[in-house]
């Protein structure tokens, strides 16, 4: 592995190699500045209930500080997450997280069942490389449902044509399948095993940016990952098969490439459910939404209205209508789950009201007794 250079003589900061950046230490330093304690800052590697693996950058446990737990339990979306940037502190022999940065980028799944909250999965990503593979279709439904994810949390999709290889004559066939939906995210037909495109892929992991990865099961990130770092960095399928039973999951999840990216591994991923973000659809959908924004009534439907730029397109031949009707189902989505947030907060929001109102006359009813 390369080690981090920097070319001028400033002193590099110990987490520049983790993604450390101004926006992060502005962040950073208006918590540290507020807090009564000495924080150091970290970032989380993986997390789970009630602590995390942090990077000072040397990798520690870390517990979460009551703050932190009774924000997590009103809203778990608060909780730390693989890539996010925390304030920590040493409180005797443990770590303490005392504070989640600010995030830029997340990726957010969204809860499924009724008044669940949203899961982010990664925070503070600039990238998300989704992974199709070449021999087994593609699929291109799910394709526009992991750009429309990818959109929404803010960071810059890139395809990678997993097993290109396998593709054989019909690679070029599969290209154009995938570029008919991929509306200007850049598209790159790799293999790990032939090595085919991994320079060109390679030359977009910038140092400091973090990258997630989005694919299904086996869809071959783990494997382009190492084929990317020359090494093993991530279990691919086969050792996973081999360790079954065992308990040998030390693999990591903030991953640093030879090039300088970093890489958020985020397990089992498999049904991606668009968030409440229909603006994260359109953008995967840009060539449909800009038809959309031509049709003569601003709230029309794309059914039988008179004047529906979609409708005319679809029947001159230039919008696939199965695309249109895949926009229509990730957009109702979207929009359903939208509303389901909405209502959730709502309620949440009726909770807090009562419970000041309590605290309230309760500090009145203490005055007047005095
Ligand atoms: N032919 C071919 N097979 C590949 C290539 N890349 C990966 N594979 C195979 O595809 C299978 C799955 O690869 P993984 O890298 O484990 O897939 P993954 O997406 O990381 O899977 P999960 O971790 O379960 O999400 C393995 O059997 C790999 O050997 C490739 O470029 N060409
Ligand atoms: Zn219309």
């Amino acid at each position: 592995m390369s080690t981090y250079s920097s070319t001028d003589t400033s002193v590099v900061h110990p987490l520049t190699p983790l993604g450390w950046n101004h926006r992060v230490e502005r962040a950073f330093d208006a918590v540290a500045s507020a807090s009564a304690h000495p924080l150091l800052p970290a970032r989380v590697a993986s997390s789970r209930r009630g602590g995390a693996v942090v990077r000072l950058p040397r990798e520690a446990a870390a517990d979460y500080s009551p703050a932190v737990t009774k924000a997590a339990q009103a809203d778990p979306s608060t909780a730390p997450c693989s890539g996010d940037w925390v304030a920590v502190r040493r409180s005797g022999d443990v770590w303490l997280v005392e504070a989640v940065l600010e995030r830029s980028g997340s990726l957010v799944r969204q809860g499924v069942a009724k008044d669940s909250h949203d899961q982010v999965l990664a925070a503070n990503i600039d990238a998300v490389l989704i992974c199709e593979a070449a021999d087994q279709g593609p699929n291109v439904g799910r394709l526009e449902r992991f750009l429309s994810l990818a959109w929404a949390s803010g960071a810059t999709p890139v395809v990678a044509v997993t097993k290109a290889e396998m593709a054989g004559d019909r690679l070029p066939e599969v290209l154009e399948l995938v570029e008919s939906v991929t509306m200007g995210a850049d598209v790159y037909a790799v293999s790990a095993h032939t090595g085919l495109g991994l320079e060109e892929l390679s030359a977009r992991f910038l140092p400091g940016a973090t990258w997630v990865l989005l694919g299904t099961s086996g869809a071959g990130k783990s494997s382009l990952v190492n084929a990317v770092a020359g090494r093993s960095l991530m279990d691919t399928g086969e050792i996973r098969q081999d360790r079954r039973g065992r308990h040998t999951t030390t693999h990591r999840q903030l991953l640093r490439l030879p090039g300088g990216a970093l890489v958020l591994d985020i397990p089992g991923v498999r049904r991606i459910d668009v968030p409440g973000a229909e603006e994260g659809v359109d953008r995967a959908f840009a060539d449909v939404a800009g038809l959309a924004e031509q049709c003569r009534f601003r709230d029309c439907r794309h059914d039988a209205e008179p004047g529906c730029a979609v409708n005319a397109a679809v029947d001159e031949g230039e919008l696939d209508v199965r695309r249109l009707e895949r926009w229509n189902r990730l957009r109702r989505e979207a929009e359903w789950n939208r509303s389901r947030g909405d209502a959730r907060l709502r309620t949440e929001r009726r909770k807090q009201w009562k419970a000041a109102e309590r605290q309230a006359r309760e500090n009145a009813w203490r005055k007047r007794g005095r």
